[in-house]
C-alpha cells in the first residue's frame, strides 16, 4: 500500500538529473506547480562529483564542457560557476600495437597540429576515410533522423561494417573504432554494435571539431545539481523509484515505492530503457514500448587517478593519451591549476569494460595503472587515489555516457523518442537534436518539455 498523497500537481517531473531539474525549475519560475520525483538519494543522475582529501575535486559523472554548449555556458554563468581550459600543454602520448609515440598534436576524427609517426601509409588511410566519413555525413539533414530509402540503408549498417569497407590497414580500423569507443558519438558503443546512421548523425549533431572537451569546471560540474536542487527546495522527493503510471485526458497518478501522486501531466526525464521500466495503464503505444527495448546504453566505466602533481608535465607530456593498449584507450589531464593535485580521468569501454569487470578490484587497478605507466612512465604507479566509478553496474543509469542506437532502431521506431504519449513528456539528453549525450543536451531537452507544458497550461 502507499500513501496517496492529496495536493495534485501541474506538473511532475520524474528523474532528477540535470533534465527533470531544468524542466522543473523553469517550471516552478512560470508559477507553477511542481514536484520531482528521484530514484537515488541524491540529485544529479550522471552529473556527480566528490571532493578527495586532497582538496581536489573529482567528476564522477561528465566534467567537460565545449564554446558551442551554449545553454550550459549559460548555465554556468547564472551560476557564477567559473571554468579553465582542459590541460593540454605538451605532446600527446600514442601507443598503437605496442610502439610508443609522442607527438604535437591530436586526433578524435578530424585531426590537430603534427601528425604521429605511424607512417605514411596508415596516416593516408586513416585520412581518406575520414574525408569519405565527412562527405556522408553531409547526406543527412538536420535534425532528427528521417526515415527514407537513403536513410534506411545507412541504418541497415553497423559503423564495423563501413569501417571494413572503407579502411585496409591496422590503423586506419582503429583510428575509426576508436572514435566511436573511446570518444562516444552517443553511448560509446563497439563499431559493430551501432548502426552506421546513428554515428553520422552524432557527428552531424555533437563535432569534435566544435571542441566538446575544451574547457574544465572549478570544483566541478559535480556542484551543479545543489544548486539547481536548492531552487527547488522541498519539491524534490528523494529515494522514491517511480514504479507506476496511470494516465488519461485529464492528468497522471504516479506511483512510487512509498507513495502516489497526482498531476496534469508528467515529464519523464531519463534515458528510455529506464523509462521503459516503469509499469504504464493503459499501455504506451506499442512504437514506443518497442523503442525503449532498442536503445542500450554505452557500456563504460569513468576512472579518475590522482597525483601529488601532473608529474608528466616534467616529462614534456599534455597527459592526454590515446592508444590501443590492453585496457585504456584513452586518458585526460584533469588538473585543476588551484590545487596543484594531477588527476587522470580515463575509461575502460565496451569490450574491454567486460573483461575488466570479471577481475577483482586490485586487478582491475593494477590493470588500469599499467596501463598509465605504458602512456606517462613508472611514476603513474603511485597515485594518492584512485576512484572507479561503474555506471553499467549502476541500475538507475545502466552505462556511460548515454544511449546509442543499435541498427534499424532508428529509422523503425526512432519517432516514439520524443513523442508525448497524452499527459506523458520525455525529456533527458539522448533525445536531444543537438548535443545528445551530453550536458548541453540534457538541458536543452528539459527546458523544451517545460516549455511545452507551460504552453499546454495555459490552454488547460
Ligand atoms: C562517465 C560519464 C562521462 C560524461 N562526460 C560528459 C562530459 O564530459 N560532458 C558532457 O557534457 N556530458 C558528459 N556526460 C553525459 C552527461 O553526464 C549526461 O548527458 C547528462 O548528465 C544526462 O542528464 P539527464 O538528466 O538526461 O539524465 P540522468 O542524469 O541519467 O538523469 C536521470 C535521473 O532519473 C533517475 N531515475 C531513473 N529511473 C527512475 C525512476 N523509476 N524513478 C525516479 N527516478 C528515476 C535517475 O536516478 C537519474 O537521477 C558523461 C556521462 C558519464 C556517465
Ligand atoms: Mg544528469
Amino acid at each position: 500500500m502507499t500513501n496517496l498523497q492529496l495536493t495534485s500537481y501541474d506538473c511532475i517531473v520524474v528523474g532528477a538529473g540535470l533534465a527533470g531539474l531544468i524542466a522543473a525549475r523553469n517550471l516552478q519560475r512560470q508559477g507553477h506547480q511542481v514536484l520531482v520525483i528521484e530514484a537515488r538519494n541524491r540529485y544529479g543522475g550522471r552529473m556527480s562529483g566528490q571532493y578527495l582529501p586532497s582538496g581536489q575535486w573529482i567528476d564522477r559523472g561528465g566534467q567537460w564542457v565545449g564554446p558551442t554548449q551554449e545553454r550550459f555556458l549559460a548555465l554556468l554563468d547564472e551560476y557564477k560557476i567559473r571554468r579553465f581550459p582542459s590541460p593540454n600543454q605538451g605532446k600527446t602520448v600514442l601507443v598503437f600495437n605496442n610502439k610508443r609515440y609522442e607527438f604535437n598534436g591530436f586526433f578524435q576524427g578530424f585531426h590537430e597540429g603534427e601528425v604521429p609517426d605511424i607512417g605514411p601509409a596508415e596516416w593516408q588511410d586513416a585520412m581518406s576515410a575520414w574525408a569519405r566519413f565527412q562527405e556522408l555525413t553531409k547526406t543527412l539533414p538536420s535534425g532528427y533522423p528521417q526515415s527514407n530509402d537513403h536513410t534506411k540503408k545507412l541504418d541497415s549498417k553497423t559503423f564495423a561494417q563501413w569501417i571494413e569497407e572503407n579502411t585496409s590497414t591496422d590503423f586506419g580500423q582503429w583510428y575509426f573504432a576508436y572514435m566511436v569507443r573511446a570518444v562516444g558519438f552517443l553511448g560509446p558503443a563497439e563499431p559493430q554494435q551501432v548502426s552506421l546512421l546513428h554515428v553520422l548523425w552524432g557527428q552531424n549533431c555533437a563535432p569534435q571539431a566544435e571542441h566538446p572537451e575544451a574547457e574544465l569546471i572549478h570544483g566541478g560540474a559535480g556542484q551543479i545539481p545543489d544548486k539547481i536542487a536548492a531552487e527547488l527546495g522541498e519539491r524534490i522527493r528523494l529515494g522514491e523509484p517511480v514504479v507506476r503510471l496511470n494516465y488519461d485526458s485529464a492528468g497522471v497518478t504516479i506511483e512510487t515505492t512509498q507513495n502516489t501522486f497526482t498531476a496534469k501531466f508528467a515529464i519523464i526525464a531519463m534515458p528510455p530503457h529506464l523509462a521503459g521500466r516503469i509499469i504504464y495503464h493503459p499501455p504506451l503505444p506499442p512504437q514506443r514500448e518497442q523503442l525503449t527495448q532498442r536503445v542500450p546504453m554505452g557500456c563504460c566505466a569513468k576512472i579518475l587517478i590522482s597525483y601529488e602533481q601532473p608529474f608528466w608535465r616534467k616529462q614534456g607530456l599534455a597527459g592526454v593519451a590515446q592508444g590501443n593498449c590492453q585496457w585504456l584507450e584513452l586518458c585526460a589531464d584533469s588538473s585543476d591549476p588551484e590545487t596543484g593535485v594531477g588527476v587522470i580521468a580515463t575509461f575502460v569501454v565496451g569490450d574491454r569494460y567486460i573483461r575488466w569487470r570479471s577481475m577483482s578490484g586490485p586487478a582491475r587497478r593494477a590493470a588500469v595503472l599499467s596501463d598509465l605507466a605504458i602512456y606517462f612512465g613508472q611514476e603513474a604507479l603511485f597515485p594518492i587515489s584512485y576512484d572507479e566509478v561503474d555506471w553499467p553496474g549502476d541500475p538507475w543509469t545502466g552505462g556511460a555516457y548515454a544511449a546509442f542506437m543499435p541498427p534499424g532502431v532508428w529509422t523503425s521506431f526512432g519517432e516514439a523518442l520524443f513523442t508525448p504519449v497524452g499527459p506523458i513528456h520525455w525529456a533527458g539528453t539522448e533525445m536531444a537534436d543537438r548535443w545528445p549525450g551530453f550536458f548541453e543536451g540534457a538541458i536543452r531537452t528539459g527546458e523544451a518539455a517545460a516549455d511545452r507544458i507551460a504552453l499546454l497550461l495555459r490552454e488547460k
